[in-house]
């Protein structure tokens, strides 16, 4: 597979700066350019999965009724839906106990006819999953209410069942060829129960609601889980790139997970990570205007509302939504302006959500006292400021109120999205109308034309208000016009298509990586191989090759197990068994001189043949001037260290936070760029580890010795980090060059562990060379 190389020119003076990033990162952007693929969604059955069906059933006057889901997830899935001609599996809405025999069968037929199918939770479950911890635990969390958020293992307990109810009934619909997109923070560990089942399925996940920055998301006592959980998943997306940044950081400082560029390589596969932010279906809101029902109900509210200003307030029941902030910013407004007195009416729609959760009740009574407040304090005879509308609409009165409403005042202190701003713009024909946005709200980062504002500051919305009534027609209709092109082109359709081409894409690079996985069918002809050859050369690189990572390096030194190989290997008689490491001679010499091994230490300074030697005279003088600047970066990053070799100096920062080390390694090289030049140095970038060294020498030259030596006819060469890359790249192009783990290389194979790797080395060093030597 092409790999873009990434190495820096000599200078100029032919000194060479040898500064190697990592392989990878061009890879992802060369892989982008030229991964042809089919759509996935165009050959295989679509099947989406949510806690909520688009439609939901209700007791109403003592029988069962199929109402609309509220909220923005249905809402905005059931647009296109059957468009996709995709199936929906989701919770019923209603307990088992319930609704049961003919009923039920009669409900799941009418569903089944609109594609969905039903899953019945117990009434328990209901209560610990969707009442508990879905929204007592993950809602308030990720929406930064700590203070609200429930920590309870029973409710966890229910939530790890649900999602295992799901997945058994995901299994009864889906097949492994078919695309399963779970939606939001109900199913997080169903992406991996699902992967557990179907190995090979396509699976993607996106989440509705913010994913939290970490200092909030690690207060979740099940934080690693819900990570693993999702990490099922081939794609993940987000509303926004805030979302991404703050799951990547999540996923790599609380399990070690990697990143490069929206990339996560996890359990041997290739896992992207993207914002996709959501949009509506626009025409049906831009055309709505011309539907004579919602003409009719114009006329209607008009006539109520009179010449009056109308000021728009739509939102579920939810104390994430800013409601009481709001109607506390309306009451200052009309005491700071009393000449809107009876000239405005701020209609308030609060629509029921989630009233068996204690906060939400709490909400509800904090609401109705506040209008009743408010109200009574303004009001007079024939002028009511606040209509209150404690009801789900339809969408004809909806869409009549965003026709004529002249302000929508949208203040969420946190959504995910928020779809209602959208649907308000979308909603303006004639282009009039203000819209003042949360900047807390994930649409805030599309719709940069409205007014602005932060939430939490009452002054601010005040000002906002006044500054929107007062906005000039030329201006409302420029800002509106922007902002509405934007959602006419990224609509709902083109939001889901852009989801199904990234999962196309990422399937692509997984199956690329695939046809280089070292197979059973491989190791057989390596084995194959291995026996015919007179002459064999094994090449061997040690730490994450022959020995997982320790976080303090003299901690992981070799095992009774993998010595007892390499012996064993080295008796053969033919083999030359050479280990490759980044370690000091002292080190090496200490693990393996009491063995028949070639031995490269320092990446490449110090070569044992029989005894040990430089591969070409070096200086260490400059060694005085780069450790201040590495100790520096000591001090700034906490849990980093300074390993001193003989001709290198290497800091070491696995133990450091990633987050910060991985900035911190960027700074370094920035600075080490500057200096090394005038030294002739090269800096070499490892797992979690910087080395500075002199330039030119590396792994792969100090191989060439043994490399050119002899006529060799095998070869095998095993490395996992990019500094083993020097090695794969002097190679004749037959022998066999393996890399652990599953990311891109020079070398021929992906190896999946280092495990892997010492069971093929002990198989080789017990096979029987059968024929002469
Ligand atoms: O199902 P409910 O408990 O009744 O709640 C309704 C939905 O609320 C949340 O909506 C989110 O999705 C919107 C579309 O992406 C987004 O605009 C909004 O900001 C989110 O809050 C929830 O995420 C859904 O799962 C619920 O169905
Ligand atoms: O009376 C109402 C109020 C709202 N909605 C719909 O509910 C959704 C709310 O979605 P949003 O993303 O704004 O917030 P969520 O409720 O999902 O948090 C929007 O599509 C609205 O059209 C509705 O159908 N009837």
């Amino acid at each position: 597979m092409p790999v873009l190389s990434c190495h820096r020119a000599g200078l100029p003076d032919g000194r060479q700066v040898g500064f190697y990033p990592k392989i990878n990162r061009g890879f992802w952007v060369f892989l982008s350019l030229f991964i042809k693929y089919d759509n996935l969604k165009d050959v295989n059955k679509l099947v989406f999965v949510s806690n909520r069906l688009p439609f939901t059933i209700v007791k109403r006057k003592g029988s069962f009724h199929l109402q609309p889901s509220a909220g923005g997830l249905a809402t905005g899935l059931s647009s296109f839906y059957k468009a996709y001609q995709a199936i929906w599996v989701g919770w019923s809405g209603v307990a088992k106990e319930k609704i049961k025999g003919s009923e039920r069968e009669k409900f799941e037929k009418r569903l089944k006819a609109e594609n969905c199918y039903p899953v019945f939770l117990s009434q328990s479950d209901i209560e610990n999953f969707y009442h508990g911890f879905c929204n007592k635990t993950i809602w308030p969390l990720f929406h930064y209410f700590p203070l609200y958020t429930v920590h309870s293992k029973r409710l966890w307990e229910a939530y790890k069942r649900v999602n295992e109810i799901f997945c058994d009934e995901v299994a009864k619909v889906a097949q492994e060829d078919d695309i399963i997109w779970i939606h939001d923070y109900h199913l997080m560990l169903l992406p991996q129960f699902l992967r557990d089942r179907f190995p090979e399925a396509t699976i993607a996940f996106f989440l509705h609601i913010p994913f939290p920055s970490f200092e909030i998301f690690r207060l979740l006592p099940w934080r690693r889980e819900i990570l693993r959980g999702l990490l099922g998943a081939d794609l993940i997306g987000f509303h926004t790139y805030d979302y991404v940044r703050h799951f990547l950081e999540s996923a790599s400082s609380l399990i070690g997970c990697e990143h490069s560029f929206g990339h996560i390589t996890a359990e041997n596969r290739v896992i992207r990570v993207d914002a996709f932010p959501m949009g509506i279906d626009y025409q049906r809101f831009a055309r709505a205007a011309k539907n004579p029902k919602v003409k009719q109900e114009i006329q209607r509210i008009r006539h109520i509302v009179k010449t009056r200003n109308m000021v728009l307030s739509v939102d579920r029941l939810d104390y994430t939504k800013g409601i009481p902030q709001r109607l506390e910013a309306f009451d200052l407004f009309l005491e700071k302006n009393p000449k809107y007195k009876e000239k405005i009416t701020l209609v308030l729609v609060a629509v029921p959500s989630r009233t068996n959760v204690e906060q939400y009740k709490l909400l509800k009574a904090e609401l109705d006292e506040l209008v009743g407040k408010i109200n009574g304090k303004h009001g007079t005879i024939g002028w009511i400021p606040v209509w209150y509308l404690y009801r789900c609409l339809s969408f004809t009165s909806l869409v009549a109120l965003y026709n004529i409403a002249d302000v929508a005042l949208i203040t969420p202190l946190r959504d995910g999205m928020n779809l209602i701003a959208k649907e308000f713009i979308a909603s303006k024909m004639d282009d009039r109308g203000v819209l003042i946005l949360s900047e807390m709200a994930g649409a805030a980062k599309e719709l940069g034309e409205a007014i602005i504002i932060n939430p939490n500051n009452k002054e601010r919305i005040v000002n906002a208000l006044k500054e929107a009534l007062e906005m000039k027609e030329e201006e409302q209709i420029e800002r509106n016009k922007i902002m509405r092109r934007r959602l006419q082109r990224y609509n709902v359709v083109r939001w889901a298509n852009d989801f199904m081409d990234r999962l196309s894409y990422v399937k692509k690079i997984q199956q690329e990586l695939l046809v280089r996985k070292f197979t059973p069918v491989i190791k057989e002809n390596l084995i194959r191989d291995y026996l015919k050859a007179d002459k064999r050369l094994i090449l061997l690189d040690y730490d994450g090759t022959l020995i997982s990572f320790a976080e303090k390096p003299e901690r992981a030194s070799p095992d009774a197990q993998i010595l007892k190989t390499l012996e064993m290997l080295t008796k053969i008689p033919g083999n030359k068994v050479v280990i490759i490491s980044g370690r000091d001679k002292e080190t090496l010499e200490k693990w393996f001189g009491h063995l028949k091994l070639g031995l490269i230490a320092e990446h490449g300074v110090w070569v044992r043949e029989k005894e040990w030697e430089m591969l070409e005279p070096l200086r260490n003088d400059w060694k005085e001037e780069i450790r201040p600047i590495l100790e520096l970066y000591v001090d700034r990053t906490p849990g980093s260290f300074i390993e001193e070799k003989e001709f290198s100096l290497v800091w070491h920062y696995r133990k450091a936070d990633p987050e910060l080390a991985q900035l911190r390694a960027r700074e370094l090289r920035d600075a080490l760029l500057h200096i090394t030049g005038n030294f002739n140095l090269g800096v070499l970038e490892g797992n979690k580890v910087m080395e500075v060294k002199n330039a030119g020498i590396n792994k792969g030259k100090a191989a060439l010795k043994w490399v050119s030596k002899e006529k060799w006819d095998f070869i095998l060469a095993i490395g996992d980090d990019w500094t083993d890359e020097d090695v794969f790249s002097i190679l004749p192009p037959w022998a066999y060059s393996i890399k652990v783990g599953l990311s891109p290389s020079k070398a021929r194979f992906n190896i999946g562990s280092l495990y892997e790797v010492r069971s093929l080395l002990k198989t080789l060093g017990e096979k029987e060379i059968s024929h002469e030597q």
